[in-house]
C-alpha cells in the first residue's frame, strides 16, 4: 500500500536547515543542512559523539535548536497533530518501564495516541515478540528491547520512521531481520531514517547516506558514490612468488601489503591498476593465481572522511 504524508517540499520529507545546537560552550550540531526522501532507507552516520542523537532529538521536537530549523513534511514535528501516526521513532530502547509487559506498554502508547488496540498484537507479531508479549520488559535482552522499540515506532503505521542505533545489541539473526524490515518499509514508500556509528551496518541496509563529524556535514549522497570516494582502491593478487612480485611492484611505485596468515601469499596492492600488475608479472615470468580489483569498502571511505573529526574528539580526552 503506498504511504502518503502531508505535502512539504516536493520529494522531501525531513528537512534540516542550518541546524545548530550548543550545550554551554560546546557545539554538538553545527549549521547542519540535509534532506531525507521517501521510498528509500537513509543512513545517518558519524563517529561516536558526532551529534546524531542530538540532531534526531531536534527533528522529533524533543530538543530545541539553538539556531536553524528541522521540519517533517514542511512543519516542525512538535506542531504536528498526528503524533505517532505521523512519525514513529525509536531513540533509546532502554527507556521503558521494566515492570510492565510489552502488551501493557504498547497498549498505553496506543491509547494515548488514538491508535486502535488491535495494532498492539499486530506489531508484536511483526517484530517477533508475540511469545514474549506478557513477560516483564525488565527481563528482556537489549535486542528484545530494540524489537519492542521498533514495535512502538510501527504502532501508528506512520509514513515516517526514525531510529537511533536500532541494530545495537541485536544478534546476527536480528540484524538480518531488521535490515529486511527497513527495506520493506522503504519499498512501501515510507521515509526510513536510521543512525549508526558503524559503517558496515549501513552497507547492506541503506540506499542513501548522510555522514556527519563534529556536528558538521561530511557527505550526503548515495551509498555507491560515497564508497567510490575512497582514494585507496586496491588490487588483490595471489601468487606463489610473493617475494619476487613484492619487490617488482614496489620498484614500480606500488605499496604492497601481505594479507591473511603468513605463507598465504595474498598481496593487497595499491597505487597500480590490475592490468599493469598483470603485465609486469607476465614480463617477469611470475605466475598469478588471482588478480582482483577491490572496490573500496564503505568502511574505508568512512574512515578516511571522518578521520579528522575522530582525532579531534580523541584529542579532547573525552
Ligand atoms: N544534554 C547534553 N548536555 C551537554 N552535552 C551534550 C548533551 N547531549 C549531547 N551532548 C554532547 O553533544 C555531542 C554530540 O552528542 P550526540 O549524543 O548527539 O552524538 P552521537 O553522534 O549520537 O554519538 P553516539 O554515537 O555516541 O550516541 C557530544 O559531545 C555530547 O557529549
Amino acid at each position: 500500500m503506498p504511504v502518503r504524508g502531508p505535502p512539504g517540499r516536493v520529494g522531501v520529507v525531513i528537512e534540516v536547515n542550518e541546524l545548530t545546537k550548543n550545550y554551554g560552550g560546546r557545539t554538538a550540531v553545527d549549521h547542519l543542512s540535509f534532506t531525507v526522501r521517501p521510498g528509500q532507507v537513509t543512513g545517518f552516520l558519524g563517529p561516536n559523539g558526532a551529534g546524531k542523537t542530538t540532531t534526531l532529538r531536534m527533528i522529533l521536537g524533543l530538543d530545541r535548536p539553538t539556531e536553524g530549523t528541522a521540519t517533517v513534511h514542511g512543519i516542525p514535528f512538535h506542531h504536528h497533530p498526528r503524533g505517532l501516526r505521523h512519525v514513529g521513532a525509536l531513540l533509546d530502547a532502554g527507556q521503558v518501564h521494566g515492570g510492565r509487559s510489552a502488551t501493557v506498554h504498547l497498549s498505553a502508547l496506543a491509547r494515548s495516541n488514538g491508535i486502535p488496540l488491535r495494532r498492539v498484537g499486530e506489531v508484536l507479531q511483526e517484530v517477533g515478540l508475540a511469545e514474549a508479549a506478557r513477560r516483564r520488559i525488565g527481563g528482556f535482552s537489549l535486542g528484545m528491547k530494540q524489537r519492542l522499540g521498533i514495535a512502538a515506532a510501527l504502532l501508528g503505521d506512520p509514513p515516517v520512521l526514525v531510529f537511533d542505533e536500532p541494530i545495537n545489541g541485536m544478534d546476527p539473526e536480528g540484524v538480518l531481520w531488521v535490515r529486511r524490515l527497513f527495506r520493506r518499509l522503504a519499498a512501501e514508500g515510507r521515509t526510513v531514517f536510521l543512525s549508526s556509528h558503524l559503517m558496515a551496518e549501513m552497507e547492506n541496509t541503506a540506499d542513501h547516506l548522510v555522514v556527519i563529524g563534529q556536528g558538521r556535514l561530511i557527505a550526503a549522497e548515495s551509498v555507491r558514490s560515497f564508497a567510490a570516494r575512497s582514494t585507496r582502491p586496491s588490487v588483490l593478487v595471489r601468487t606463489p612468488q610473493a617475494a619476487e612480485l613484492t619487490a617488482l611492484l614496489t620498484a614500480a611505485g606500488a605499496a604492497v601489503e601481505p594479507e591473511g596468515s603468513a605463507g598465504a601469499e595474498r598481496l593487497a596492492v595499491t597505487g597500480l591498476p590490475a592490468d599493469r600488475i598483470g603485465a609486469l608479472a607476465f614480463e617477469h615470468g611470475i605466475q598469478l593465481q588471482e588478480l582482483t580489483t577491490r572496490s573500496a569498502s564503505l568502511e574505508e571511505a568512512f574512515m578516511e572522511l571522518t578521520a579528522d573529526s575522530v582525532e579531534y574528539l580523541a584529542g579532547e580526552a573525552r
